[in-house]
């Protein structure tokens, strides 16, 4: 998959797929008793809304010429329920649309971010994560109008207009067609902006994510930012970025705004043609058309009118949506590849034998990272990676827990091809202390709680106590309790991380997997550190991968990585005799400390 940056556009639909309104349908759908009361509702207001203009044709062809005063008066009181009715059902209308619009917005949101949960490493490898936020919250946000409002206000629309079209007709069958010559030419305004518009939508999307990654991208970055002094780059590419986006947005609103002065247009000019008409029509002799049918009549083209200003807004924000849901659907139709197989198994509890058959893998095609890498890892072994940077040493252990999947050979545990298991049952049963030690916003205790749910806060000391993390707690302001932020930024590197191994060893993992565990930490404390390690790792298989070799000199087994193969394994003493890589790179250590 290509790497999108947040200088880079993503590839936009080019025919829009009626299958995105289907599945937007689907989550409607549980809705759609509801919505079809509100529509009862809305419909049952704008009927009798539409008595009113035949109240003012009583009124001003009978009541007034017979000076019927009582007949006035009933009109007016029917004409004010008529109007509190309206407002009340009007009212009822936002309380049930806006419960509803927000809970299919709410579903929406549920899917994407549980199926963002499921995606594997590589899909966060390729694209900014700003541009994943923004399908998250900004994209699902502006369906709201749509869900709240378009949908119900559409079909009351629709029906109105059939409603207001019969009442036309009764009224006066010539004057109708009249105002109706206005429609073919709407017809000839939509269907010409009609594509650039969803364009103009989608470009702006594209330029809303754009924007996103780069706030989120400099948001993350922003030490470094200052301390080399990049401020005013920065708030350059922004400022870049943000005229972009503002270009978009006011070039797709422009198509919008021009639906509604289209409309007015033609409405005017066809009521200014009625009245024109319609007068003509009243003086000519044998006319059956009186003063009140006219005024009734004009009354309801703008009535007419109005929901055909309120059917081209939801057509407007239809195309809006429309290009967001493309992306909303591409990400939750993001193909999960590191999943269980239908066939997959639950791994039993695992003893702890980790073998790698001639597996090869790469992160990009043709670019190939480990080429038929074979080892044999048994039980309660430790297992030391080293190498230069870059070698892949993260990427064996990544495979292990299966983040990725082999592009050839196998990966067994206890025998067992971990790519037939369940990847649950594989990872709870694994303790991972990767080199980003993330902390989450949150108590101290529930960040070392984090792998597992259950344990007490006892074992939650336990496990700090034997990572050397206990007493720098202990002098936090509430101990376990202290709230730390998301990174974990009131924590120093070497506190971050001994955190985050505690969390690793409180899974009580029968794999043990700790990349970089211990560089932020002083030498003093990871001298503590690692006779507790000792006990704890005893009967556990473990694969350490460390730079500072004193760290790793009593590991059963010690492999150097380079070129995308292991060039050499064994202990360190006999690594040390063999005089290779290994030796060389310990050498340069060992003369570096003197
Ligand atoms: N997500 C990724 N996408 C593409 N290439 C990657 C990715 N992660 C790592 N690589 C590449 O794979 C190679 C091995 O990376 P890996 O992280 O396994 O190295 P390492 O030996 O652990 O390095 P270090 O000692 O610096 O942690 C590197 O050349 C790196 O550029």
């Amino acid at each position: 998959m290509a790497r999108n940056r947040y200088d880079m556009d993503e590839i936009l639909e080019d025919s829009f797929d009626v299958n995105q309104l289907k599945r937007l349908a689907a989550y409607i759908s549980p809705y759609k008793k509801k919505m079809a009361g509100v529509i009862l509702l809305m419909l049952s207001s704008s009927a009798s809304t539409m008595m009113i203009p035949i109240f003012l044709q009583n009124v001003m062809d009978v009541s007034i010429p017979d000076k019927d005063m009582k007949a006035i008066g009933i009109y007016s009181f029917l004409t004010l329920l008529i109007a509190l009715y309206s407002a009340f059902a009007l009212r009822l209308k936002i309380k049930i649309m806006s419960v509803v619009g927000q809970n299919i917005i709410y579903s929406i949101r549920t899917d994407i971010f549980k199926h963002l949960q499921e995606l594997p490493f590589s899909y966060y490898d390729d694209r900014p994560h700003g541009k994943i936020q923004v399908r998250v919250v900004n994209y699902v946000n502006s369906l709201s109008d749509l869900l709240s409002n378009g949908i119900v206000n559409t079909f009351t629309d629709l029906c109105n207009l059939i409603f207001i079209l019969a009442f036309m007709l009764f009224l006066d069958v010539k004057l109708t067609l009249v105002c109706l010559c206005g429609l073919p030419v709407l017809t000839v305004v939509i269907i010409f902006i009609k594509k650039k518009q969803r364009r103009a939508w989608q470009i702006q999307s594209n330029k809303q994510s754009n924007l996103n990654a780069y706030i989120a991208e400099s948001i993350n970055g922003i030490r470094v930012t200052q301390s080399f002094v990049r401020e005013r780059e920065n708030t350059g590419i922004f400022n870049f970025l943000s005229k972009n986006y503002q270009k978009s947005w006011m070039r797709a609103v422009m198509f919008n705004f021009t639906m509604g002065p289209s409309v007015d247009i033609i409405s005017t000019v066809t009521t200014a043609f009625i009245y024109i008409l319609g007068v003509k029509w009243i003086l000519s002799p044998d006319s059956t058309l009186t003063v009140g049918v006219l005024i009734a009549f004009t009354a309801y083209i703008s009535r007419f009118w109005a929901p055909i200003n309120t059917l081209a807004g939801f057509y407007n924000s239809l195309l809006t949506a429309i290009s967001y849901l493309e992306r909303i659907f591409e990400t939750i139709d993001e193909p999960v590849n590191v999943k269980d197989t239908k066939d997959a198994v639950e791994m039993p509890p695992i003893d702890g034998t980790v073998e790698f058959q001639k597996v090869s893998f790469s992160y990009e095609p043709d670019h190939k990272i480990l080429q038929d890498i074979s080892f044999t890892a048994k039980k309660g072994e430790t297992y030391a990676i080293v190498g230069p940077t870059g070698a892949g040493k993260t990427t064996i252990v990544n495979l292990i827990s299966r983040f990725y999947n082999v592009d050839s050979g196998k990966i067994l545990i206890d025998g067992r091809d971990i790519s037939k298991v369940t990847l649950h049952s594989l990872r709870t049963q694994m303790g991972i202390m990767m080199q980003d030690s993330f902390i989450f916003s949150g108590t101290i205790m529930d960040n070392i709680r984090y792998g597992n749910h259950t344990a007490t806060d006892e074992e939650v000391i336990e496990a700090a106590k034997t990572v050397c993390a206990h007493d720098f707690i202990m002098e936090m302001e509430n101990g376990y309790q202290t709230q730390v932020n998301e990174r974990g930024s009131r924590l120093s590197a070497g506190q971050r991380q001994l955190i985050s191994f505690a969390r690793a060893l409180l899974a009580n993992p029968k794999i043990l997997i700790l990349d970089e565990a211990t560089s932020s930490i002083d030498t003093e404390t990871e001298l503590i550190l690692q006779k507790g390690l000792n006990s704890l790792l005893s009967g556990r298989t473990s694969f350490i991968i460390a730079h500072r070799l004193s760290t790793i000199k009593n590991a059963d087994c010690i492999m150097y990585v380079d070129q995308g193969g292991i060039l050499e394994k064994g202990s360190h003493e006999e690594l040390l005799l063999k005089k290779g890589p290994y030796y060389k790179l310990y050498m340069s250590q060992y003369e570096f400390l003197k």
